[in-house]
C-alpha cells in the first residue's frame, strides 16, 4: 500500500522518523555513512537494536543502498542543510535512474531547494523539499510535514507521510502538499520564525514576571499553566514544565547560561521578508535577542559600567493584564508570520493556502496552538487573509489592547527588555496609522537626493521632486 523509502541520515531526526514508518507498516531501509571514530556501524547497530519488532534492511555501503531499493527509488535525505545535502546528491547520482527521487527532510534553505528541484528535473530525476516540525518526539508519533516540489511526485510519497503525520482534531493528517519550488521548505522557515517569536515572547514575559515581578520560579510555571488552559500551546507547556525542572534540589534552568544559539532558519526569514519587502518585526526581534544574548561577557561589564542607572522595579501589574498582553502579542506574531507567507506565495507563484497550513500546524509541531486551530477558520476567509483586519482578532484587541500597552509601558518603564513584545506593539501601531511620517522621509530623500516623492493630490504612481533650497 505504501511506497518504499530508503533513509539517508540516522540522526536524532532520521532514527525517529525510521521508526515511525515501520510502525505504520511502510517498508523502509536504511543507509548512514561510516565515519571513523564518529559515525561507525550506524546502521548496523540501529537494524540490531530494533530486531525484536523489525527487520531493517541496514547499509553504510552508498551503492548497495541504492541498488537494494526498488524503482523508481524513493531516497529520503535527514541529514544536516547545506553542503551535504550537495555533497551526498553528488555521491548518490551516479547510481540513481530515471524518475528516481530524493526527499530532502532537513531544515533547507528554500533557494537552495529550488536549486536542487530543477537540477534534478534536468536529470529526468525528482527532488522535494520537505519541511518536518516537531523535534525527536514528533518525529516519532507524528510530526508536522510540509512538502514542497511538483504536485505529481508528491503524490508517489503522499500516503506515507500522511501515515506517519500528526492528525488534527479532526482524524486528518498534519500533512499536505504546500507548492512548487522550494514553497514547502519556506513554510518551515516561517514556522520556525513563528517559533523564535513565540520563544522569545515567552522569556520576555518569564523575565520580566520573575527579576521585575518578583515571581518565584514555581508561580511562573502555576501562570504559564493556567494561560494554556486556553492558549494550548506546546511552547508553554514545555516552558512551564522548564520552570519546574530540579538538579540536585535546585532550578536546573538558573544553572543554563543565558547564550541564545541559532540554527539559522530565524534570520533567513529576516532576510526573505526584506526582499519580500514585508515588515517582520516580532521575528527579527527574536532573532536579534538571540544574536545580542551570545555577547555574555560585554554584557556582563556594560551592566557594571551602567550599574548607576538600574532602579529597583516600581509598578505590580495584573496577572490578567500580562495574560491579554502576552495574547495580544502573540496574534501580531502570528500575523506577521502569516503576512510573509501570502507576500511570498504571491511573489513566486505558489498560490499557498495560509488556512490549510494553519491547520498542519494544529498538531505534531513546535508552535500548534489553540490560536493556530482558530487561524484555520479565520484564513478561511479568501477576501480577508490578514489576521489582523478579521472581526474576531479586532474583538480581541478591544478587550486586551489596554493591557497590552499598560504592560509593556510599565516592563520598559522598570527597565525590562521586551524586545518582541516592543516590537510588536510598534508594529501594530504602524498597522493602524493611517498617517505615518513616512512623508518626512521622502521629503529628506528628495531633499538630499532628489528621489522623488508622490502627492496626496495627485495620482499614484505620479512622483514629484522639489530644489528644497530654492527661495
Ligand atoms: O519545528 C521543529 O521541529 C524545530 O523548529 C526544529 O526545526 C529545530 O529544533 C529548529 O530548527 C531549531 O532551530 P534553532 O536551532 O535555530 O533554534
Amino acid at each position: 500500500k505504501h511506497p518504499y523509502i530508503g533513509l539517508i541520515g540516522l540522526g536524532v531526526m532520521g532514527k525517529s522518523l525510521v521508526l515511525n514508518m515501520l510502525s505504520k507498516n511502510i517498508p523502509v531501509a536504511v543507509y548512514n555513512r561510516e565515519l571513523k571514530g564518529v559515525e561507525e556501524n550506524v546502521a548496523s547497530n540501529f537494524a540490531r537494536e530494533h530486531i525484536d519488532h523489525y527487520s531493517i534492511p541496514a547499509f553504510n555501503d552508498l551503492q548497495a543502498f541504492v541498488k537494494a531499493l526498488p524503482r523508481p527509488r524513493n531516497i529520503f535525505l535527514m541529514v544536516k542543510a547545506g553542503i551535504v545535502v550537495d555533497k551526498i546528491i553528488e555521491e548518490i547520482l551516479p547510481f540513481l535512474e530515471e524518475d528516481d527521487l530524493i526527499i530532502d527532510g532537513g531544515n533547507s534553505h528554500y533557494k537552495d531547494t529550488k536549486r536542487r528541484v530543477d537540477f534534478l528535473h534536468d536529470k529526468k530525476m525528482n527532488f522535494l523539499g520537505v519541511g518536518i516540525s516537531g523535534g525527536e518526539k514528533g518525529a516519532l508519533l507524528g510530526p508536522s510535514i510540509m512538502p514542497g516540489g511538483s504536485k505529481a511526485v508528491y503524490e508517489r510519497i503522499r500516503s506515507a507521510f500522511e501515515e506517519i503525520s500528526a492528525k488534527d482534531k479532526d482524524g486528518k493528517p498534519c500533512c499536505a502538499y504546500i507548492g512548487e519550488e522550494g514553497a514547502g521548505h519556506f513554510v518551515k522557515m516561517l514556522h520556525n520564525g513563528i517559533e523564535y517569536g513565540e520563544m522569545q515572547l515567552i522569556a520576555e514575559f518569564y523575565q520580566y514576571l520573575r527579576f521585575f515581578q518578583k515571581k518565584k520560579p514555581a508561580e511562573i510555571a502555576d501562570i504559564f499553566e493556567n494561560w494554556n488552559r486556553e492558549l494550548q500551546s506546546y511552547l508553554l507547556e514545555i516552558s512551564h514544565k522548564i520552570l519546574r525542572k530540579e538538579e540536585d534540589g535546585k532550578l536546573l534552568l538558573d544553572n543554563i547560561l543565558d547564550v541564545a544559539g541559532q540554527k539559522g532558519t530565524g534570520g533567513w526569514s529576516s532576510i526573505a521578508s526584506l526582499e519580500l519587502g514585508v515588515s517582520l518585526d516580532t521575528i527579527t526581534a527574536a532573532v536579534l535577542a538571540r544574536i545580542f544574548s551570545g555577547d555574555k561577557v560585554k554584557r556582563v561589564d556594560a551592566a557594571e559600567k551602567y550599574s548607576f542607572l538600574k532602579s529597583q522595579p516600581q509598578t505590580a501589574v495584573l496577572e490578567k493584564d500580562l495574560f491579554n498582553a502576552f495574547k495580544m502579542a502573540t496574534i501580531i506574531n502570528h500575523s506577521i508570520g502569516f503576512t510573509c507567507m501570502l507576500e511570498a506565495s504571491k511573489e513566486y507563484k505558489w498560490d499557498l493556502n495560509l488556512s490549510e497550513i494553519a491547520r498542519i500546524w494544529t498538531n505534531g509541531c513546535i508552535i500548534k496552538s489553540a490560536l493556530m486551530v482558530k487561524l484555520v477558520d479565520l484564513l478561511k476567509d479568501k477576501n480577508q487573509s490578514d489576521i489582523l483586519l478579521h472581526p474576531e482578532v479586532i474583538a480581541e484587541f478591544k478587550t486586551g489592547f489596554g493591557s497590552f500597552k499598560d504592560v509593556l509601558v510599565k516592563a520598559l518603564q522598570d527597565q525590562c527588555s521586551m524586545p518582541v513584545t516592543s516590537a510588536a506593539y510598534n508594529y501594530f501601531l504602524n498597522y493602524t496609522s493611517a498617517q505615518t511620517s513616512a512623508n518626512l522621509i521622502q521629503a529628506q530623500r528628495d531633499f538630499f537626493g532628489a528621489h522623488t516623492y508622490e502627492r496626496i493630490d495627485a495620482e499614484r504612481g505620479k512622483f514629484f521632486t522639489t530644489f528644497w533650497e530654492k527661495k
